[in-house]
């Protein structure tokens, strides 16, 4: 027999977020909102005998990802008339639509990429 969670549902059940469909990374600094009522509201890994494998990697590349993003580019939320291609983010600013910024590398990209 098979159990399918609908991880989407949970993690959107407005019982257990506030403000769920937000971009708000700071919820994860208080500890109690992400584990309050059980602690199984946040499930991007699954859960049980067949939860990813993968998750401490997944965590950590997630993090160096994101860490070198901000420490080799500085960006910038596009204005009208700029005519550079932005990048789209994925989480929705309140209103609903898309925050577009544009990436430019910093000279730390430089010296990173003189490591490599
Ligand atoms: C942010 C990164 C990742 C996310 C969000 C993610 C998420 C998931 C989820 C939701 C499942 C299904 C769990 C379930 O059935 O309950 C899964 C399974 C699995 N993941 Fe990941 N994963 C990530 C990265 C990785 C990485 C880096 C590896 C390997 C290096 C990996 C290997 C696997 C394997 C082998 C399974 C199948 C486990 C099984 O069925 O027993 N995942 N992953």
């Amino acid at each position: 027999m098979q159990l399918w969670i609908n991880a989407w549902a949970v993690h959107n059940d407005l019982e257990f977020w506030i403000e769920h469909d937000r971009f708000k990374p700071e919820r994860f600094l208080i500890q109690s909102e992400v584990q309050e009522k059980g602690g199984f509201k946040f499930i991007p890994f699954g859960l049980g005998r067949r939860l990813c494998p993968g998750e401490g990697l997944g965590m950590r590349v997630m993090a160096l990802s994101l860490g070198t993003l901000i420490q080799c580019f500085d960006g910038e939320e596009v204005k009208e008339d700029q005519s550079q291609v932005p990048v789209k983010t994925s989480p929705k600013k309140a209103e609903g639509k898309h925050a577009e910024i544009i990436f430019q590398s910093r000279e730390a990209l430089a010296k990173v990429l003189a490591q490599l």
